[in-house]
């Protein structure tokens, strides 16, 4: 009986989704738009818990993968799993609530709104009350955004924002209002984390930081982390593997120091300086 009962209960946690572990697996995706292949049979395992740097000169595919992973784009072939679930055939919403999440290359905070209300937003695919309650203003309506406003101020607190929480996002620098993008990702409760360039236009002092709080960030919210980076020195200051694509294809997959000697990988670069 005993047995039969854990017979069913494994069935039951392989069965369900989101119970594997927290990988993201890539393997043979490619996608083409027109003639242009922005990725070609590219394959990538991210483990839990690590940090990977996605690295390669303008219009490798780095976005492109990002937006194949949530779901903005459907890839040609291929497949690409997270934490068990194949993503591939999942509409975007579904897959924040598996709980990806990503930032944009361009910040794009709402300035009608303040810090918190822009973080709380975050939260949008957990809007249980629902707009019919919103606009009632009915009790439960009021107690989910007492709830979501307590828990943006932690995430902003995370991060060193707890001072903004009442700003204007157009009064912010470039630096914080990134960090602000960053606290609404996390609004969503992600454990995969897709940062799409978070250190440009940023300067020095503030890449620095960001290195220090991304690290701090995968610990607290247990966070598996990929960062697409232009920025040399972050990515190989932070990324426990780093992945190289060029035209579409990977090219290098490794250790920071192995990816950065890799002649194939300077060959590239010097080629796209040209
Ligand atoms: N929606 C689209 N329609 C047409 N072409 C696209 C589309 N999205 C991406 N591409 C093309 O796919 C290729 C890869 O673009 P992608 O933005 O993924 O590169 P990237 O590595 O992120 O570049 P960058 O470092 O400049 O941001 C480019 O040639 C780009 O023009």
């Amino acid at each position: 009986m005993a047995a039969e009962h854990s017979a069913a209960t494994a069935a039951r946690q392989t069965d369900r989704p989101g119970t594997g572990t927290q990988r993201l697996e890539l393997s043979s995706v490619s996608i083409s738009f027109g003639g242009i292949r922005a990725l070609r049979e590219v394959s990538l395992t991210v483990e839990a818990g690590t940090i990977c740097g996605l690295i390669g000169p303008n219009g490798a595919g780095k976005t492109t993968l990002f937006n194949c992973v949530t779901g903005v784009y459907q890839p040609d072939s291929g497949q690409i799993r997270w934490d068990g679930v194949e993503l591939t055939a999942l509409p975007r919403r579904q897959i924040i609530k598996h709980r990806v999440a990503r930032t944009f290359q361009n910040v794009a905070l709402f300035p009608e709104l303040d810090v918190i209300e822009n973080v709380m937003l975050g939260a949008h695919h957990r809007d249980r009350a629902g707009v019919a309650a919103a606009a009632l203003r009915l009790p439960r309506f009021r107690r989910q955004e007492r709830d979501l406003r307590q828990q943006a101020a932690e995430i902003l607190g995370s991060l060193g924002l707890e001072r903004f929480a009442a700003a204007s996002p157009e009064d912010l620098t470039l630096g914080t209002a990134k960090r602000v993008e960053l606290a609404r990702a996390l609004m969503s409760e992600p454990k995969l984390l897709l940062l799409d360039e978070p250190a440009s236009g940023l300067v020095h002092s503030e890449v620095r930081e960001l290195g220090e709080v991304i690290r701090t960030l995968r610990e607290r919210y247990d966070l598996t982390v990929v960062l697409v980076e232009h920025h040399m020195e972050l990515v190989m200051s932070l990324a426990d593997h780093v992945a190289v694509l060029a035209s579409g294809q990977r090219l290098a997959y490794g250790p920071p120091a192995a990816v950065q000697n890799d002649p194939a990988v300077i060959a590239a670069y010097l080629g796209s300086a040209e």
